[in-house]
């Protein structure tokens, strides 16, 4: 995770882990620590985004095969740490998706206050197309952001939304290119 401060008050905080930022469980504790830091350090607001093409492809799924049960246990708990202080951090936090942002990628960009988008990329949670279940915060995430009926539909069928679609049913806020 890198900091740049484009002022005494606002931090970008880039994602930094080619080449697709997965989040492994260093990565999701860097991003908490960094959030955290910057609190404390007077800050009033980050944009959280990425430094490569991809803003984030969600969870390390390479972590994820045949792990001990102690590990996932500690990656679950880093997951639920990282969205629990990013959704309720004091900072006013946005997002700006400059790549594809699939699961938890999206899941990211939807705890954070406002959302801007590059034009040509997908966001959404893709998780039952593989046979996963979002958890229930990530469910409520969406079903907060596009509404119930429209969360359902796209989890059930594990949408992945280009930019312009994402801006139309509310789940990013502007395109900018
Ligand atoms: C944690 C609990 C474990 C137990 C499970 C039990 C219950 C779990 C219940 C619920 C969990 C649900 C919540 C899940 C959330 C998730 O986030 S799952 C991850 C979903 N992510 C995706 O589907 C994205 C997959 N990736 C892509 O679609 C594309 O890679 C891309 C992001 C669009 C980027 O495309 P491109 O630029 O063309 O890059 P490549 O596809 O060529 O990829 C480059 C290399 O990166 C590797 N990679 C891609 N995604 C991931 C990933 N998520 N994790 C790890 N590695 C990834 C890819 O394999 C390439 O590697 P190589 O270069 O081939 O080595």
């Amino acid at each position: 995770v890198t900091v740049e401060m484009k002022s005494s008050k606002v931090a970008i905080v880039r994602m930094n882990r080619p080449p697709v930022n997965a989040l492994s469980k260093d990565l999701m504790h860097g991003l908490r620590r960094t959030i955290c830091d910057l609190e404390d350090n007077d800050v009033k607001g980050i944009v959280l985004t990425s430094s490569s093409k991809v803003f984030c492809a969600g969870l390390d799924l390479a972590e994820l095969l045949n792990p001990t049960q102690e590990f996932v246990s500690s990656f679950w708990k880093e997951l639920q740490g990282l969205w629990i202080t990013l959704y309720s951090s004091r900072l006013v936090t946005v997002a700006a998706v400059n790549g594809a942002a699939p699961a938890a990628g999206c899941m990211l960009a939807l705890s954070c206050d406002y959302r801007m988008m590059s034009s040509k990329n997908v966001i959404g949670m893709n998780e039952t197309k593989f046979g996963l279940f979002p958890p229930p915060w990530f469910v409520e995430l969406m079903a907060d952001t596009v509404g119930r009926r429209k969360a359902e539909m796209l989890l059930l069928q594990g949408t992945l939304l280009s930019t312009e679609d994402a801006l139309a049913c509310g789940m990013i806020d502007q395109i900018v290119e």
